[in-house]
């Protein structure tokens, strides 16, 4: 740990965070082990603390989301008011929210605070008019980070209505949850842990008890937050290509293409026939060349393939000699987004080597001292496997905890390649690698659970199950 903290030290911590980056904290805070509904409670009592003195009406309008959980905390702490929810109870996503918005309906026998639940704005005129008059207060708890896209009804109509009002009254005051919804014209946000991109106008951000280890901790919301477009259309699914092998090594880029496979529906395998020849899936597409050592004189032949690819994975088995170390250096200056493992590692003529974006490499500790880089030039992702991989690059660190020691044997190593390569189609290298190291270690611990030794394909087998563990 003594390396990640050296490496944190160096990288400037994110004072702003974008929506999606904010989920993820959210989520691995609860893999940290903090309640959901705990931060909830706490959110929804720091946006009360800076309204309680109110002195006027009061409308809480709530969404469907956890950011309408907010305001159902909101609401129960202000004791008063009237809540208005965009959609039907059955409608609410999650636990979280549903169990606060049942005791607002237990409150609302004594009247002091009512509920509402609508369809459309139009069902709530009387609530506008009251708004049009006086000194009234809205609380906007409609949408928060998992807001997409334009507003669809009847945020829309809402949003667009409240507007109009505040135009018209000037007594008028909007206060919204954590970021605003849409582009309602909020007086004030009380946003949650760290500002959001998206905030705009006056923001009060409050500690709501995510801990700053939920920024350095991969968790399964790294696995959440992956972009995984499942095989309705084959080969829309991102296609990698594994390039690899030679006369000693056969298994490796066949490990890497059938873990690639569980996350991309196209993957070549592009090698030597020595290894071509033991490649017997038929799910993998093979190039074969003459040769013990892929080499200079199969560029031509590789870069005419590549084209048809979204990511090539390299370095599995290549061997490690001269001829191979021009074919890697030339080959990568053509490509963008690379998977560079194993042998690959080693044969970069580092002096001569640009870390572009969409590299994500796969040292374990003795190939990550091949590794030369200056830490604020490193666009690259470096995923530095260990019993505690570390997962960094110019801007980002984490660390991942899954995982045990017989990931360390042969074999794993490409599987996590083939897995980081299949998801690098469709997303950053940085959730790519974080996300692959996190799949990879659960399943080992998966099998762990179940039996005392595992074999590397059965880590493969395993990673279905862990996209359906976490509901991905
Ligand atoms: N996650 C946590 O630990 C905490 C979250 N907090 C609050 O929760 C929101 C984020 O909640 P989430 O459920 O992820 O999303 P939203 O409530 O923002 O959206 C919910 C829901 O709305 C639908 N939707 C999305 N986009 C649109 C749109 N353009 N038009 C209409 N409807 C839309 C979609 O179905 C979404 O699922 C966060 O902001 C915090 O306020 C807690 O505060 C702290 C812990
Ligand atoms: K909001």
């Amino acid at each position: 740990m003594e390396l990640f903290f050296k490496l944190k030290e160096k990288i400037k911590e994110k004072e702003v965070l974008e929506p999606w980056e904010m989920n993820i904290i959210d989520e691995n805070a609860e893999y940290l082990g903090v309640k959901r509904i705990q931060l909830m409670e706490n959110a929804g009592r720091a946006v009360y603390e800076e309204v309680k003195d109110f002195d006027g009406k009061i409308f809480i309008f709530c969404g469907t989301g956890n950011n309408g959980g907010d305001g159902f905390v909101v609401a129960r702490f202000l004791g008063r008011g009237e809540v208005i929810l965009l959609g039907k109870e059955s409608e609410i996503k999650s636990y979280e929210a549903r169990e606060n918005y049942k005791i607002l309906k237990n409150l609302s026998l004594f009247g002091s605070i009512k509920v509402r639940e609508i369809k459309s704005a139009k069902e709530i005129e009387d609530v506008f008019q009251a708004l049009r008059e006086g000194k009234s207060l809205v609380i906007d708890a409609m949408l928060g980070t998992g807001q997409r896209g334009e507003l669809k009804e009847p945020y829309k109509s809402v949003v667009e209505e409240l507007n109009k009002i505040k135009r018209e009254n000037k007594e008028l005051y909007i206060v919204s949850v954590d970021v605003q919804t849409g582009n309602l014209e909020s007086d004030l946000t009380v946003t949650f842990h760290k500002r959001k991109s998206i905030n705009k106008g006056k923001v009060i951000v409050k500690d709501i008890g995510i801990p700053k280890e939920a920024e350095y901790i991969v968790g399964y919301g790294d696995v959440r937050a992956l972009k995984l477009v499942r095989g309705e259309h084959k080969g829309k699914n991102g296609k990698v290509l594994i390039v690899g092998g030679s006369k000693d090594y056969y298994g490796a880029p066949i490990l890497s293409g059938l873990s690639a496979l569980k996350v991309s529906d196209l993957v070549g395998i592009f090698s030597v026939d020595h290894v071509i020849r033991k490649v017997n899936y038929p799910e993998l597409i093979t190039y074969s060349v003459e040769g013990n050592y892929l080499c200079l004189e199969h560029l031509d032949y590789l870069l005419e393939v590549v084209k048809k690819y979204d990511v090539v994975v390299l370095g599995n088995g290549l061997g490690v000699n001269e001829e191979t170390k021009e074919f890697v250096n030339s080959l990568l200056e053509k490509l963008n987004k690379v998977v560079i493992d194993a042998d690959a590692i080693k044969l970069i003529d580092y002096e001569n080597f640009k870390f572009k974006e969409g590299y994500v490499f796969t040292p374990h500790k003795k190939e990550f001292e091949y590794i030369k880089f200056e830490l604020d030039e490193l666009e690259s992702t470096i995923l530095l496997k260990g019993k505690i991989d570390i997962i960094f690059n110019n801007e980002s660190i984490k660390i991942n905890k899954t995982g045990n020691v017989f990931l360390t044997k042969g074999g794993t190593g490409d599987i996590l390649a083939g897995l980081v390569g299949g998801l690098l189609t469709k997303n950053s290298s940085f959730l790519s690698a974080s996300a692959g190291a996190f799949i990879v270690g659960y399943a080992g611990d998966l099998l762990l659970k179940e039996k005392s030794i595992y074999t590397p394909m059965e880590v493969i087998e395993k990673i279905p199950e862990v996209f359906k563990i976490f509901g991905v």
